[in-house]
């Protein structure tokens, strides 16, 4: 035996195996390679490595029953599972036979080394009960888009631990989904979920809506009263919209966070609670504690493990598999056949900026299975707000491409083909019409303000069939 760790690979195309015993070698650590999973498991009887990679899809013996196999015997064994994006149930089927993690592929290699690494580190430091198990995770949080997947694979790694988190994305990503899926893969999971947004708070009830209040502890307070904090004891505490907590408040948490007990307002006797805190925001915490409007030393406490969702719109993959999920989702609410997508429609949904992101879509599905005519939906159907919603946006940012993007993705779910050929002399027919106004007429003018020559432009006004004007 060295003292290097071992890590086995187990793929049957053999230029993966290279490419990782290549890069398993550089890194340092001892790497045997297998075309199969029953020569993994006839090695395993004999020696066992450190962390296993396995290719999910294999001739014989797939990498799940792989896996299953090898947990019988080595319960607390790390197996990697690889996995194209379009295999994501298997990954998830994976989590649920107690894999490490997965690696979508195709990866690069960096990532699959670091992914090694933290196998390591983790049997090391915590062992086998550090395993993640986001498989459900991944069920109610649709998300294939690579960004999403590293929240998933968050979510897996913190599954076990108590620690605090904060999660930053704009509103409407799915913060809410992402901290209670958090809490429903901790070991908290059968103690209570509270969810509280600072923002929907009067200011001067804050406190008392945390921690409670004594009878008679201010006008109004007839009884006494637990706080969401006393609510949450032995559970998770979902603080959204942190930022906007005021100063005070600010400071009697990071009090709690400190000492795990507080007092009730208006109360002596200190109460003690055990609850885990995700925090959530859309602001930038780090501004505003340079604003001076956020304490620093909260910020550090919070700030342990972050985890950023990104805006729908920078996560335009998941958009069609978010359409098909919440209008069957909205159909079964209703009672109603779900609604179809014609895909000039699903392009056009794409496409669009989503500011709402995906409560907005939620939304929008919900108003289309109540509002469009037929089962199939046309853009016709679509809420007339969308539309000017692109507009405006297109306008806002300047993003004419995104119009155009629309327009062919529009052509090409309606079968067109050659679409350069109408865009091209369109593109260039807006572009002399706008210098020409410019110029109030005058071609020469024109033709510089374009780039072209004086030549050139007379003959793409004769090609394009433009009305000339006769002046110079
Ligand atoms: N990836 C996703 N898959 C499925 N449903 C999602 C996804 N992301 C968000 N949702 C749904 O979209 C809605 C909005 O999500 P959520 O309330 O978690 O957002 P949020 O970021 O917490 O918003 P806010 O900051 O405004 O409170 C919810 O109904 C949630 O279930």
């Amino acid at each position: 035996m060295t003292d290097q760790p071992l890590v086995w690979v187990v793929d049957d195309d053999r230029s993966i195996r290279w490419v990782l015993e290549r890069a398993m070698g550089k890194r340092g650590y001892e790497c045997s390679v297998f075309e199969n999973g029953e020569s993994l498991l006839a090695r395993l009887e004999n020696r066992a490595p450190d962390v296993i990679i396995s290719d999910v899809r294999m001739e014989g013996m797939d990498g799940l029953e792989l896996l299953n196999k090898i947990h019988e015997t080595h319960p607390d064994l790390p197996v990697i599972i690889m996995t194209a994006h379009s295999d994501l149930d298997s990954a998830v089927a994976s989590f649920q036979g107690g894999a490490f993690e997965y690696l979508p592929k195709p990866f690069d290699v960096d990532e699959a080394t670091a992914l090694v690494e933290r196998a390591l580190e983790h049997s090391a430091q915590q062992g086998p009960a550090a395993l993640s198990n986001s498989q459900s995770a991944a069920m109610e949080i649709i998300g294939e888009a690579p960004a999403m997947q590293e929240v998933f694979r968050a979510i897996g790694r913190l599954a076990q631990s108590n620690i605090t988190v904060l999660i930053n994305g704009e509103s409407g990503t799915g913060k809410e989904l992402v901290a209670q899926a958090l809490h429903r893969h901790s070991p908290r999971k059968e103690e209570p979920f509270i969810a509280l947004n600072m923002a929907a708070i009067p200011k001067d009830l804050m406190e008392s809506e945390l921690f409670g209040h004594e009878k008679g502890a201010f006008t109004g307070a007839q009884n006494q009263r637990r706080g969401r904090f006393e609510q949450a004891d032995g559970g998770t505490l979902f603080l959204d919209e942190i930022g906007d907590m005021p100063a005070e408040t600010q400071t009697r948490l990071l009090r709690v966070l400190a000492d795990s007990e507080f007092y009730r307002v208006g109360g002596h006797t200190p109460v003690k609670v055990n609850v885990r805190i995700i925090a959530a925001t859309h602001q930038d915490l780090e501004k505003l504690v340079e604003q001076g409007r956020f304490r620093e030393d909260l910020f550090h406490r919070l700030n342990v493990i972050r985890i950023h969702i990104p805006k729908l719109s920078d996560r335009r993959e998941d958009i069609p598999k978010l359409l098909n999920f919440f209008l069957h989702k909205a159909a079964k609410e209703l009672d109603v056949e779900p609604k179809v997508l014609r895909p000039e429609t699903e392009a056009f949904l794409s496409n669009l900026p989503w500011p709402g992101n995906v409560r907005q879509l939620e939304n929008t599905c919900r108003w289309i299975t109540v509002m469009a005519s037929s089962h199939e939906v046309l853009l016709n159907d679509l809420p007339p707000e969308l539309r000017d919603e692109s507009a405006v946006v297109e306008v806002g940012q300047g993003s004419w491409q995104q119009a155009l993007r629309n327009w062919a993705s529009s052509e090409l779910a309606n079968g067109e083909k050659r679409i350069l050929d109408s865009a091209l002399p369109a593109f260039e027919q807006v572009m002399i019409e706008a210098a020409l106004k410019q110029t109030a007429g005058r071609k020469r003018d024109a033709a510089e303000l374009l780039g072209w020559g004086r030549n050139t432009l007379t003959r793409k006004i004769k090609e394009l069939g433009l009305e000339s004007s006769d002046e110079e």
